[in-house]
């Protein structure tokens, strides 16, 4: 398998594939929706008997149509009405196949979605640093809205099509078996053309999945609301435009191209077809002029042999529509077996009761990452205690905090809890015990009384216990004087939502880490959009609602951090001092300087 643009196999065309496919895809259907695929299977068999009747209702209604003379024209009403009838309840039939498949697809939907939320939040957060895993995640989900119809049609269409074949192939066999090698030869130029148009079309998918992700991204860049802002700011739009202009012109350069292309072999079927259709009518003729066929028999004959090139353009229709979405059935496929769920990943468990968690020579390095991000790293966290992590941008911080509260596990070393390592406690448990806000954490477009009872979210939202940790928080008075108090939705997209600035979302988000109520609480600079009064206040509390907890600060502001129990100052992945702010001072070492550097910027030139 040579790979294709996307970075996934492409796979060859063969019987073999072609059976594991419909397989697959069987299974995807039945599994999502039995009783309507079985009720969509029984109308297709339903539909290929009905064709089947129709040609035999053309053969009786074009012999009374050629004995009208000596019968009269009564004898045909009937055998006109019954082909009526048979035509009207295909249709009916047609129309009910319609909603059960729209039905279907939407269930094959759900179930797809299910198996990849299955993997996609068991896994451990590692995982999504490894391209491997994303990747194919990311084709997964952006084919989520369109492959799962395509499969569920490519099933029903290639039963229908098969079924109604060998409806169609028995009429004509009991009209004259002479007619069977013309049956076989008329479907054959159909079935070459439209296996090099499905080869042709599958190709062009292929080769455009790259760039039809890069047009969605840039529709999303020039639609979104988070990026409406910066685009305006930077007056992007032009340029962001010309970018999918370009993008778009030259994706309809090629789909003309290659419809062109398409359309060339669509052709040749066609006149090969025409050309077959001819010789099966010369045919006719000479088993009527032989006396082994009726003049009505001929004719229900030719109606049945195009029906019959209709249906097997359907069923290779139904194959390709197959292949189409093998991709998308062979990602799914690799992205269930490449993570298996991990079920203790679940936050269930009950807090750990703690006395100090020590990191002890902790190594972690990012998958495709030569440079250790942490690298020999030893802290100690006590209970009631807060340690503070500072060093400069990308020194480990928030790789040690993600390390510490079990997100990753180290690569080398050991975190304990209580002398316990952390790999050997139960995972839900740990989960249970610690609350962490990170830097970019999430602004829930929900209400507010969610944005914090998430915090617990197994547990039916307490608004007493919502509104202390607000007040902690000190973001209560904002969210109460909301139009609709903590029931106001916290997002202008929603009606009568209501949008709060930066340092009132921090607050937001620090109330559901004090909600949790978890034993270790861990904010990754939980100051950065807060005012220095709200920080000063912040510290207060963090104290008074701790109680007897453990927290850990990464922090910039040495304001903050001046306050904790223990700082740990991280340098290049390596802890460089460690020791209380006065104890850092007396060092001088880079903490004094960094301390010093900042302070020089409030204090007069005297005093510095
Ligand atoms: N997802 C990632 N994949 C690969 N490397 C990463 C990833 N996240 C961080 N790194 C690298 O790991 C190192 C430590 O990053 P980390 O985010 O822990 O730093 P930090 O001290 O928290 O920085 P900042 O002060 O900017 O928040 C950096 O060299 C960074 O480039």
């Amino acid at each position: 398998m040579s790979p294709t643009p996307t970075g996934a196999p492409a796979p060859k065309k063969s019987v073999g594939r072609l059976s594991r496919l419909v397989r697959e895809s069987t299974a995807l259907v039945w599994e999502s929706a039995r009783r309507s695929f079985a009720a969509l299977t029984a109308l297709q068999l339903v539909g290929a008997g009905l064709t089947a009747l129709q040609v035999l209702a053309t053969q009786w209604v074009l012999t009374g149509i050629l004995d009208v003379a000596r019968t009269g024209a009564a004898d045909v009403v009937l055998p006109v009405a019954v082909l009526a009838l048979l035509t009207a309840i295909t249709a009916a039939t047609g129309s009910l196949q319609g909603s059960l498949s729209r039905f279907v697809g939407e269930s094959v939907t759900r179930t797809m979605w299910r198996r990849v939320l299955d993997v996609s939040t068991g896994v451990g957060l590692r995982q999504f640093e490894d391209s491997t895993f994303f990747d194919r995640l990311d084709r997964v989900r952006s084919s989520a809205l369109t492959r799962p119809f395509q499969v569920t049609n490519g099933v029903i269409s290639c039963i229908g099509a098969l079924a109604t074949s060998i409806g169609l192939v028995a009429t004509l066999y009991s009209l004259s078996p002479l007619l069977l090698p013309l049956i076989l030869i008329s479907g054959i130029p159909v079935m070459l053309t439209s296996r090099q148009e499905s080869r042709l079309e599958y190709r062009f998918n292929v080769a455009q999945t790259q760039r039809a992700r890069l047009r969605t991204y840039l529709l999303l860049l020039l639609t979104g609301r988070d990026e409406a802002k910066e685009v305006r700011a930077f007056g992007l739009s032009r340029n962001l435009r010309a970018r999918l202009d370009a993008l778009y012109g030259r994706y309809l350069h090629e789909l003309g191209a290659h419809l062109r292309r398409r359309g060339g072999f669509n052709l040749i079927g066609q006149l090969t077809a025409a050309l077959v259709l001819g010789g099966t009518l010369l045919v006719l003729v000479w088993l009527i002029a032989g006396g082994g066929l009726s003049v009505a028999a001929a004719g229900a004959a030719l109606v049945a042999v195009r029906m019959l090139a209709t249906q097997v353009q359907a069923l290779s229709g139904g194959v390709q529509t197959i292949f189409e979405s093998g991709l998308f059935l062979d990602d799914l496929h690799e992205f269930m077996t490449l993570a298996p769920r991990v079920p203790e990943l679940e936050v269930h468990g009950d807090p750990i009761d703690f006395d100090e968690i020590v990191a002890r020579d902790v190594r972690f390095t990012y998958p495709g990452r030569v440079e250790a991000a942490l690298d020999g790293v030893s802290v100690r966290i006590g209970r009631g205690e807060v340690v503070a992590l500072v060093g400069e941008n990308g020194s480990g911080k928030t790789t040690l905090a993600k390390v510490l509260a079990g997100l990753f596990p180290a690569d080398h070393g050991a975190v304990t809890w209580d002398g316990v390592p952390v790999t050997d406690l139960p995972p839900g448990a740990v989960r249970a015990s610690t609350a962490v806000i990170f830097q970019d954490f999430v602004r829930y477009a929900l209400d507010a009384e969610t944005n914090i009872a998430l915090g617990r979210p197994d547990d039916t939202p307490d608004q007493a216990s919502v509104r202390a940790a607000a007040s902690a928080a000190d973001i209560d008075g904002a969210l109460s004087a909301l139009p609709a108090g903590y029931e106001t939705p916290l997002t202008r997209v929603f009606e009568g939502g209501h949008d709060l600035s930066g340092g009132q979302w921090q607050r937001v988000a620090i109330a559901r880490a004090f909600y949790r109520d978890a034993p270790l609480v861990v904010l990754d600079e939980p100051s950065a959009a807060l005012d220095p009064r709200a920080e000063d206040e912040l510290f207060s509390s963090l104290r008074r609602t701790l109680q007897g907890r453990a927290a850990l600060i990464i922090s910039h502001r040495f304001s903050t951090v001046r306050n904790a129990d223990r700082i740990y100052v991280l340098d290049h992945g390596r802890v460089a001092e460690h020791g209380s702010h006065d104890e850092l001072m007396t060092l001088d070492g880079s903490y004094a300087e960094l301390f010093r550097l900042q302070a020089a910027a409030y204090l007069p030139d005297a005093e510095r």
